[in-house]
């Protein structure tokens, strides 16, 4: 099985092949490998299945599973391939691969699917290019109907690879289980497409070494190797202002719960020192509720002007729970702060103007910025980002703000402005709970202030807060967060807590 980071665009899968068989792997080699991959985890997983129903498509993700299917027979099982095209239509690799197969063929059509103990789709894989329809979406519908347990090969059919959803409003089958080849796709980790796959796993089908790294890829699984040597170490002489001061701009008193979850949130991860500013009625409430967090007064964004000009902030949070004057505040935090953590309700200010946003953060264009929307913010702020994957509208959004943006959800991406990107698949489902963006927001701001690049750190911070979700459990709420993300990152940092 193949672990790795990079996560292969279609077309750049298209490439890998191209490279492979131009390093002397010829084609039929890789779909050998593939298909007989694909047996070999049908297999693995239902040891006392018997009866096999292979779906065989028109390119080549037919020809895997021609393969599949004689790997399969060769173990003694009882195999019908139901072609969706008669084999002799076939062409190239697929084509050989279905000459090789002296087993039964039946027309889709005829194809008994409530008969088979599990059904391998090999209809259609990285060469979907519209969506399913006429006979292809019949099998995809009795296939999801039968309850047979279904093995994808490569991808489900009907879900693109690079989008992670289906094309158009074509049905698309659910797979209790996706072989797919050399490294993951998008599509596997991107939602709706992660469920629709099943339990994923990445067979090596012989491609050399040297092919994906000579591809440039960008897009990126979130995973600690990813950026944790970029993750901040505290040094033994280190000094707590050397460690980084980050700034939480707090709403008024009765908003002041998010600015405090952030300042938590950004000192557990280990900036040394945590202000938060606002109004002195806000103030008083916070002073009821933290010691080693500092307060300031700022009663609007002048004053924040004034604290940013008396002393250094290595970073700030705005948006959390701002209320009036965020924008302001916002433009403030992109001039006086070394770097920004902009959120919530900073995108309802500037809703349908990220032109002005990005004019006010490219103001100080080495400066990190990271923009933290969830989908609704997302929409709010770029209404004119609708097209394409997550993947796709967060790198816009990057590129259009230089900003980084985490663009949230339970398959957040994080995307910098330079094209790399970065998606999540390890938030459970109980960090969807009110407060849980305001933490984010600080776990980013306590990464940057202690150097730690903006990518890196957003993605850090994605994977920590999902991380400290998981290791809670049931019952978690926001407040929760900051307490368990120190053991995150005593794994992360290989020094056991409590030595
Ligand atoms: N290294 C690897 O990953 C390897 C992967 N292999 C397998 O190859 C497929 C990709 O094969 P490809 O032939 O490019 O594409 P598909 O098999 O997915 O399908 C293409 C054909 O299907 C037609 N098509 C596309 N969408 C539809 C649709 N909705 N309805 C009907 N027909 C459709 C398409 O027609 P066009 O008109 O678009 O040309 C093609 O005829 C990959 O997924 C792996 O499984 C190799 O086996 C080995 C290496
Ligand atoms: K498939």
């Amino acid at each position: 099985m193949v672990m790795s980071l990079e996560l292969l665009a279609c077309a750049e899968m298209t490439e890998a092949d191209r490279r492979a068989v131009a390093a002397g792997v010829s084609g039929a080699a890789l779909m050998e490998a593939a298909g007989a991959a694909v047996a070999r985890r049908a297999r693995e997983l239902w040891p006392a299945a018997r009866r096999i129903l292979v779906l065989a498509g028109p390119g080549a993700n037919g020809g895997d599973g021609y393969v599949a299917a004689r790997r399969l027979a060769e173990r003694g099982l009882a195999v019908t391939v139901a072609a969706l095209v008669p084999p002799e239509r076939l062409s190239g690799d697929a084509a050989f691969m279905a000459s090789r197969w002296s087993g039964a063929v039946t027309p889709i059509a005829d194809a008994d699917f409530g008969a088979a103990d599990v059904i391998v789709d090999a209809l259609f894989g990285a060469g979907l290019s519209r969506p399913l329809e006429g006979a292809a979406a019949d099998a995809a519908e009795r296939a999801n109907a039968s309850r047979t347990p279904i093995l994808a090969v490569d991808v489900p059919s009907g879900l693109h690879g690079d989008l992670g959803a289906p094309l158009g409003r074509g049905p698309v089958v659910r797979a209790a289980a996706t072989v797919t080849f050399v490294r993951p796709k998008p599509g596997h980790v991107l939602l709706p497409g992660r469920t629709l796959c099943g339990a994923l796993t990445v067979a090596d089908i012989g491609t050399p070494e040297a092919v994906v790294p000579s591809l440039g890829v960008a897009t990126f699984r979130n995973r600690p190797a990813l950026w944790s040597g970029a993750l901040p170490r505290p040094a033994t002489d280190g000094h707590k202002y050397r460690r980084g001061h980050a700034l939480v701009w707090s709403g008024p008193e009765f908003m002041t719960g998010a600015a405090r979850l952030s300042a938590f949130a950004a000192a557990r991860v280990g900036a040394g020192a945590v202000t938060i500013a606002g109004a002195p009625a806000a103030l008083r409430v916070h002073a009821a509720h933290v010691s080693a967090i500092m307060l300031a007064e700022a009663v609007d964004a002048d004053g924040l002007e004034k604290l940013f000009g008396a002393r250094r902030f290595a970073s700030a949070v705005v948006g959390p729970g701002a209320g009036p004057g965020v924008e302001a505040a916002a433009r403030a935090a992109l001039d006086g702060a070394e770097s920004a953590v902009l959120d919530a309700d900073v995108f309802t200010a500037f809703a349908g103007r990220p032109d002005e946003l990005a004019a006010a953060i490219r103001r100080a264009p080495a400066r990190p910025v990271v923009l933290t929307p969830h989908e609704g913010e997302f929409a709010r702020l770029f209404p004119d980002l609708t097209d394409g994957s997550k993947l796709d509208r967060a790198r816009a959004a990057a590129s259009r703000t230089g900003a980084v943006v985490a663009l949230k959800g339970a398959d957040t991406v994080v995307a910098a402005p330079d094209g790399r990107a970065a998606i999540a698949d390890n938030a459970p489902p109980t960090l969807a709970t009110a407060g849980a963006g305001d933490v984010l927001a600080g776990f980013c701001a306590g990464l940057l202030a202690q150097g730690m690049p903006a990518f890196e750190a957003a993605a850090a911070a994605v994977w920590i807060h999902g991380e400290a979700a998981a290791g809670f459990g049931p019952g978690l709420i926001a407040d929760d967060l900051p307490h368990v993300a120190p053991a995150v990152l005593a794994r992360l940092l290989g020094a056991p807590k409590d030595s």
